[in-house]
């Protein structure tokens, strides 16, 4: 399987419609040569541009909807389009991920479960999403998860309890933490015996220099290929098959003890 990570760029003085028309542009050009194609969260803005998260708010299916659908459909590829902010119907914004397949169908929609900015930011300007989202295609079965959320190893654990074997990350991730960023991936990958495939935008956006370097990572905890700090489009060649031979050859994975009591202090 094939997957292409498109690390592309958030930089101030490129408008949002550009860069829609830009994104799908570069989804488009995917086409035979990618069979899942992902974009990173909240390119639209970038995830740090807090005051611009509710003018560039859309409906789920808004400008940015349509485009991605038309792009996967036009590219004939699976797309994890990277997220949004989603106004919901009552008013509360979301950091919604969406993913297409290549009818250009809506197959899954993820609303980030931890929010990021403890008192500020998009922890008090956006909802939090309440449900886990896994996504089965014909070579492997998906586990969304967005930026922060890479940080609670229980709702990786909750997606492969629900399946997964590929994880998709897509991340807005500051330069400043930048070794966090591979060390979780890696971590993520190793302890669930899945793939991980974490992309993240480049540029500078609010006066934050992005970390770029989008990941794969194999269930081996190998890192399979990884970008540099500028806009890149990252292919990697993968074997999904490789989890369940991970998993079974290394079954650590079976010997969980769940319900362990936690002494009270
Ligand atoms: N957009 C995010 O979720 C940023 C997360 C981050 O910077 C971190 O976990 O560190």
């Amino acid at each position: 399987m094939r997957a292409s990570l498109i690390q592309i760029a958030v930089n101030e003085g490129e408008s949002v419609e550009a860069r829609r028309r830009r994104a799908a542009s570069l989804v488009r050009d995917r086409a035979g040569a990618a069979d899942l194609v992902v974009l990173p969260e909240l390119w639209t803005t970038g995830a740090f541009a807090f005051e611009e998260f509710g003018t560039a708010a859309e409906p789920l299916r808004g400008p940015t909807y349509e485009a991605m659908a038309k792009a996967a459909s036009d590219a004939g590829v699976w797309l994890h389009a990277g997220s949004v902010p989603e106004r919901d119907r009552d008013g509360t914004l979301y950091n919604t991920s969406l993913v297409f397949s290549p009818d250009g169908d809506l197959a899954a929609a993820y609303r980030k479960i931890h929010r990021f900015g403890f008192d500020k930011g998009e922890a008090v300007l956006m909802g939090a999403g309440r449900d886990l989202v896994t996504v089965r295609l014909p070579e492997t079965t998906l586990g969304v998860a967005t930026c922060y959320d890479l940080r609670f190893p229980e709702l990786f654990r909750g997606l492969v309890d629900a399946g997964a074997e590929t994880f998709v990350v897509p991340a807005g991730w500051p330069e400043r933490r930048r070794s966090h960023w591979t060390l979780l991936a890696q971590a993520r990958a190793v302890e669930n015996q899945a793939f991980v495939l974490a992309c993240a935008t480049a540029g500078t956006h609010a006066g934050v220099p992005q970390a770029g370097h989008s990941i794969v990572v194999d269930p081996w905890g190998e890192v399979l290929a990884q970008a540099g700090a500028d806009e890149e489009v990252l292919t990697v060649e993968f074997d999904p098959a490789k989890v369940a031979r991970t998993r079974e050859q290394f079954p650590a994975l079976k010997d969980r003890v769940l319900g362990v009591e936690v002494p009270r202090r």
